[in-house]
C-alpha cells in the first residue's frame, strides 16, 4: 500500500504547520520521518490517519482517504501516543475492544500481546503500565489487524534497550514482508541503522526525500547529514 501526500497543507491560525507536502511512502521499506520539534511531523501523520482535516491537499492510502476504509485497523496500524488506552481497562480488554470494532478474532489479541512481550501484564490495568509498557501496548494494537501499513510516531520513546532492539527488528521484518513502514523519530543513530529511506521536513516543508545512502553520502553520520540539511532552514 502506498501513502501519497498531494500538496498536503495544514494551517492552525497564523501557523502553517504543514506547507504543501508532495510525496509518496512506498511498501517494502522503513521510511524515517525526521525534522526538528514543531516541523509538522505529527500533524502530517494525523492527517494521514484522518484525525486532522487538511486545510488543503490530500493524504491517500492506495488512492483513497483513510476514512473510506471499512476496517481501518486492517489497513493501517498506528502508534501516535503512548498511553492512549483507558487507564481503568486491562491491556487485554483494551485490545479486545479494538479487535471487536474491526471484525478481528479475539485469538489475535493474545497473539499480539505475546509478540509485544506483554503476555504477563495483559490482565493488569493500563493505568499501572510504565511508559515502555504503554508503548508496547500501542504497538500490539497497531499489529492487531495485520495491516499492510504501519505508522509509528517516536516508537522507541520510553523503551528499554531490549525494547529498542525489538522494535528495530520488528520494523525491519515488517518492511521485509512488503509492508509500508513510516516512522518518525528524533533518534538519528537509531534511524541510521533502521531506515532505508528518509523524509526530512522543517517548518512544514520538504527538505529531503531520498534513500538513506544518498542522504548519508559524504557525511560521517546521519547526525552530520541532518545538521547540514536543516541548518539552512532556521525555525520560525
Ligand atoms: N492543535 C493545534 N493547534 C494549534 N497549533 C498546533 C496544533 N498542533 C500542532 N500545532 C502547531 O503546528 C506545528 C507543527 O507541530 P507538530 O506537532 O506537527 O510538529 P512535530 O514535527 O510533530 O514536532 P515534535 O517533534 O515536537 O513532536 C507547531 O508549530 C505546533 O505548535
Amino acid at each position: 500500500m502506498v501513502i501519497t501526500l498531494q500538496t498536503l497543507t495544514k494551517r492552525y491560525g497564523a501557523t502553517l504547520a504543514v506547507d504543501g507536502l508532495d510525496l509518496a511512502v512506498r511498501p517494502g521499506l522503513v521510511t524515517g520521518f525526521l525534522g526538528p520539534n514543531g516541523a509538522g511531523k505529527s500533524t502530517t501523520l494525523r492527517m494521514i490517519l484522518g484525525l486532522d482535516r487538511p486545510t488543503s491537499g490530500r493524504a491517500l492510502l492506495d488512492g483513497r482517504p483513510y476514512s473510506s476504509y471499512a476496517w481501518p485497523l486492517r489497513k493501517v496500524g498506528a502508534v501516535l501516543e503512548a498511553k492512549a488506552a483507558h487507564p481503568g481497562r486491562t491491556g487485554r480488554n483494551h485490545l479486545l475492544a479494538m479487535a471487536r470494532s474491526n471484525g478481528i478474532p479475539a485469538a489475535r489479541v493474545d497473539e499480539v500481546l505475546a509478540l509485544a512481550g506483554l503476555g504477563g501484564a495483559a490482565r493488569k490495568r493500563t493505568g499501572t503500565y510504565s511508559l515502555g509498557m504503554g508503548q508496547r501496548l500501542g504497538i500490539a494494537g497497531a499489529l492487531l489487524g495485520d495491516p499492510p501499513v504501519l505508522i509509528l510516531d517516536e516508537p522507541v520513546n520510553g523503551l528499554d534497550p531490549d525494547g529498542v532492539r525489538w522494535i528495530r527488528g520488528l520494523m525491519r521484518d515488517l518492511a521485509a514482508e512488503g509492508r509500508t513502514v513510516l516512522v518518525s523519530s528524533h533518534l538519528l543513530s537509531e534511524m541510521q541503522v533502521t531506515a532505508d529511506h528518509l523524509i526530512v521536513i522543517c517548518n512544514g516543508r520538504l527538505l529531503a526525500d531520498a534513500p538513506i545512502e544518498q542522504i548519508l553520502a559524504g557525511h560521517a553520520s546521519l547526525e552530520d547529514a541532518y545538521y547540514t540539511l536543516t541548518e539552512g532552514s532556521a525555525l520560525r
